[in-house]
């Protein structure tokens, strides 16, 4: 009996022994082996990085180089050469090893592509080959679950469905709507300049971020805007939360501590819950009472204006495609994606045409011709399109400062791109900025504001036509580019219109990265109300 027992006992810590021993061999092989075998495999197709660190992979590296970089502002010789600075790692890498080469990201594989042949095979021909990057949860909470995530038949489905709302006689709609919160801006800027002596100091990013809320809340909500601004607005907070814990996301768990800013968000979560379910059922039973008073003329002028939760409840009534939840992450998704990247090119461009006062100036005399130099009037739908200048202004904002200014895939399968083996699980960083400064396509003065380039258009700007890639490429390209520049010509239209405005002297040029392109330290400028003048 004693035998029996012993040598059952054995048998257990053997097999015990034995499982930790093929954990342990799994583990080493996905943090030291596999690395290896896969640098060996690219240097053997002649692609080459940093070498892999051990657990860490390169990201020390990386983090003291973007740290050095942003140590010191832009040089005041070369203000718009901001790769080095803002994607320092690359720019650092990139003259040893080529524009395609490999970092290591912990233990996962990071192919970095700038090619733009390549770029087109990751996103258009090849693309079923690749995924969406998963976001760390952090940002997943704060980006929601909707289309940017999504993936497959429910991606394909809900792309169909909101797709309508940004089609251009749809946007059209909510140009007095995005006008009038912008003149609003421009009076109160107007009452502060004559209260201090002629001209106002403002950063403007703040004041920006409400003139997106405004237009993302009315493509959103349509004629439940002010019930949606109450439910937006507590989402705005709830951001504010997430991204500070987005600083902390190396502490392991953070996000589920109940510490008090997190039980704050759980607590805006659930209300924002509350009033999207509350919003949802009030439209979906039909009720024509719940527009406000101050949508009152709104409702009869938008009959017919596609929102996105229209959208939403009408494809969740027709084939009960939409549940409630999937409404609710797609309201969050689109709050994060339409707001603060719409801010940061209104941003850079101000900065932009404060820089350059000779485009400043040409912008306006195009604006006055088309739009009048009536300060009370606001451009309108059929303005925007005759708007030349300022679209070339545009675009070359979105060129040297893309608010995004990177995107990720990662290889669902083993695939080739550009003559290369990718294995699956190898993730590929594609520096869109990177593209945009890149002098083979844009020639030597790539790192100069010259919106002339585009005279004759985005794909006739550079060598080739797909190293203008702003709003990403193929099936998965941004869906609210055209609302994001109607809203930006609108709003430098109005703003040109009623204003001189050059850099302050508190302005330090310094763009920097956190999820999207920041001036690092604000964006101060002084504005000057114009005194109106006919147009020539
Ligand atoms: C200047 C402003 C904007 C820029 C630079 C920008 C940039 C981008 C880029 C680069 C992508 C593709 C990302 C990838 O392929 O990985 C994207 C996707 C997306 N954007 Fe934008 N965006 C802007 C404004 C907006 C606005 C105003 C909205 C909403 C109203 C929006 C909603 C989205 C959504 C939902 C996606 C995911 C589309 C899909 O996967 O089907 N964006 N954006």
């Amino acid at each position: 009996m004693m035998a029996a027992v012993s040598w059952s006992g054995v048998a257990v810590a053997v097999t015990a022994a034995c499982v930790a021993l093929h954990v342990a061999a799994r583990v080493l092989d996905a943090v030291w082996w596999r690395p290896r075998r896969l640098e060996a495999h690219f240097a053997g197709q002649g692609v080459r990085g940093p070498p892999y660190r051990f657990l860490v992979g390169c990201v020390r590296e990386m983090v003291s180089l973007m740290a050095e970089a942003t140590a010191s502002p832009m040089p005041a010789s070369q203000p718009h050469n901001a790769l080095p600075r803002v994607l320092a790692f690359y720019h650092y890498w990139r003259k040893i090893y080529g524009a395609t080469f490999l970092i290591w990201f912990g233990p996962t594989p990071r192919l970095t592509v700038a090619e733009p042949d390549m770029v087109r095979e990751i996103f258009i021909t090849k693309a079923a080959a690749f995924d969406r990057y998963e976001a760390h949860p952090v940002v997943r909470q704060l980006e929601g679950d909707g289309l940017v995530s999504l993936h497959g038949d429910k991606w394909a489905l809900h792309r169909r469905v909101l797709t309508p709302a940004f089609f251009p006689d749809n946007l059209n709609r909510l140009v007095p709507h995005v006008g009038r919160s912008v003149a609003k801006l421009a009076e109160t800027w107007r009452a502060m300049a004559s209260a201090g002596g002629g001209e106002v100091e403002v950063d403007v990013a703040e004041w920006f971020q409400a003139v997106a809320e405004e237009a993302i809340t009315r493509a959103t909500f349509g004629r439940s805007y002010v019930s949606g601004r109450v439910v937006f607005r507590m989402q705005a907070r709830l951001m504010a939360f997430a991204s500070e814990a987005f600083r902390k996301v190396l502490v392991p768990g953070y996000r589920f501590l109940p510490t008090k800013k997190n039980r704050m968000s759980w607590g805006l979560d659930r209300e924002i819950r509350r009033g999207l379910i509350r919003l949802i059922g009030r439209r979906s039973g039909g009720d024509a009472g719940e527009e406000d008073d101050e949508n009152a003329e709104m409702k009869h002028k938008d009959d017919g204006f596609k929102d996105l939760l229209g959208l939403m409840i009408n494809a969740g009534a027709v084939n009960k495609a939409m549940p409630v939840e999937d409404m609710l992450e797609e309201c969050k998704t689109f709050f994060f994606a339409g707001k603060q990247t719409t801010t940061n090119l209104l941003t850079w461009a101000t900065v932009l045409l404060a820089m350059h006062p000779e485009w400043q100036e040409r912008a306006r005399r195009e604006v006055l011709a088309v739009c009048g130099d009536d300060a009370g009037e606001l451009p309108t739908k059929d303005h925007l399109p005759k708007l030349k200048t300022l679209g070339m202004i545009l675009n070359e904002t979105l060129r040297l400062y893309p608010p995004a200014v990177a995107t990720i895939r990662r290889a669902k399968c083993d695939v080739t791109v550009g003559g290369i083996a990718i294995p699956r699980d190898t993730e590929l960083l594609v520096p869109i900025m990177a593209i945009h400064h890149d002098a083979r396509f844009w020639g030597a003065d790539a790192a100069q504001f010259n919106p002339a380039r585009f005279a004759g258009g985005a794909a006739r700007a550079a060598k080739h036509p797909l190293a203008f890639v702003p709003f990403g490429l193929g099936s998965r390209m941004c869906i609210g580019q055209n609302l994001a520049i109607l809203e930006a010509k609108l709003t430098m239209a109005i703003l040109l219109q009623r204003f001189d405005l050059k850099l302050s002297p508190n302005y330090v040029h310094a763009p920097t990265v956190l999820m999207l392109l920041y001036p690092q330290y604000g964006a101060p400028f002084i504005f000057r109300p114009r005194q109106s003048q006919p147009s020539d």
